[in-house]
């Protein structure tokens, strides 16, 4: 008698805290017909556990993603294994308005969801349970974070001026250049360029005209790219693309067109227009360059070659015979 008023007692408590818990439990048999539905599930839904029972779970919620979810429930009775959905993989399951204060910036509830087999008295798997945890306040956070990361990554590569990419992480750009045509042998070019003349743009306008000058430039530059080059600022006024599967050919036309874009294109600084020009230096991958730092001399000396020649022109990279 005593033994049994103590397994009542344990039963009532265990009701008790499985109706009060901060989880999410429900209990389906194998038609996905919902058999529990404690506090917390009806909490958060809006709907009591007595208007519930009986009724089928993806009729009752019809957003749920039932062919997926039917997959891993119809698993979890087959193979009597657990199953977990992390919020990672889906944010959420049920589809719960987040109340939480702290983490008041998610509109709904993030939640990581165990399928667990039940077994019936004659050990049969008859029934699955649904638990279903609030990870929100953990969720927000890792998500916060990796947006910080990406985005101090960002500014860890990007030039601050022009948003190009900075020296550092253009110089990697055109290593994983120089590597891919060492490793598939695709036509590859470098383009370098530097503003003529740049220092009487400031002598004669000012420094923040200069600045200018360097983003105007840059914007320029930018409408000339395709997806796959690689452009950077390589120093103050001199700038550096890698043009990906583009002849010597090509890139000279490339240049040429930039080249004169920027020539013909005026900046109206304070009521001033401002016209500069630039030099460009060409250099295609060929079999004689043994590394990626004589690839960047090679477009350098081209570079200085079209200043000796008198500015504003392009000149291709020749190698000394
Ligand atoms: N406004 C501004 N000026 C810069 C920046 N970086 C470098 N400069 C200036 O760019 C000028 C470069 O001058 P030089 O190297 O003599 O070359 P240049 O006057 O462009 O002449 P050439 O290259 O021979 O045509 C210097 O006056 C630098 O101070 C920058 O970020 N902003």
């Amino acid at each position: 008698m005593a033994y049994d008023q103590s397994a009542m007692n344990e039963l009532h408590w265990l009701i008790d805290m499985v109706q009060t818990i901060e989880v999410g439990l429900v209990v389906l048999d194998k038609n996905f017909d919902i058999q529990l539905w404690n506090g917390f599930m009806e909490n958060h839904s809006g709907v009591s556990p007595n208007s519930i029972k009986g009724s089928n779970l993806f009729e009752q919620f019809d957003y749920l993603p039932a062919d997926w979810l039917k997959k891993k429930m119809e698993s979890v009775f087959l193979l009597k294994n657990r199953a977990f959905i992390s919020w990672e993989q889906r944010p959420y399951v049920f589809k719960f308005k987040n109340y939480r204060p702290i983490t008041g910036r998610a509109d709904f509830m993030y939640q990581n969801v165990t399928l667990l087999p039940l077994s019936s008295l004659t050990g049969q798997i008859t029934h699955i349970s649904m638990i279903v945890y609030d990870v929100t306040d953990v969720a927000i956070h890792k998500l916060q974070l990796k947006a910080v990361n990406e985005r101090l990554e960002h500014l860890s590569q990007t030039d601050g001026l022009t948003q190009l990419h900075n020296r550092r992480y253009w110089q990697i750009c055109m290593q994983k250049e120089f590597d891919r045509h060492a490793r598939y042998g695709d036509k590859t070019s470098l383009v370098m360029f530097d503003i003529d003349h740049f220092k009487k743009v400031n002598d004669t306008y000012g420094h923040m005209a200069g600045d200018k000058v360097i983003q105007h430039i840059s914007h320029l530059l930018k409408q000339s790219l395709r997806e796959t080059d690689c452009a950077g600022r390589y120093g103050g006024e001199e700038f550096a693309v890698v043009l990906a599967k583009t002849s010597a050919k090509d890139a000279l036309n490339f240049a040429e067109r930039l080249r004169h874009k920027i020539a013909t294109t005026e900046l109206i600084y304070e009521g001033e227009p401002i016209k500069v020009t630039v030099s460009i230096g060409i250099s295609d991958l060929q079999e004689q360059i043994g590394n990626s730092g004589q690839w960047l001399s090679f477009a350098d000396q081209a570079l200085y070659q079209a200043k000796k020649a008198g500015r504003n022109n392009c000149v291709i990279y020749k190698p000394k015979t």
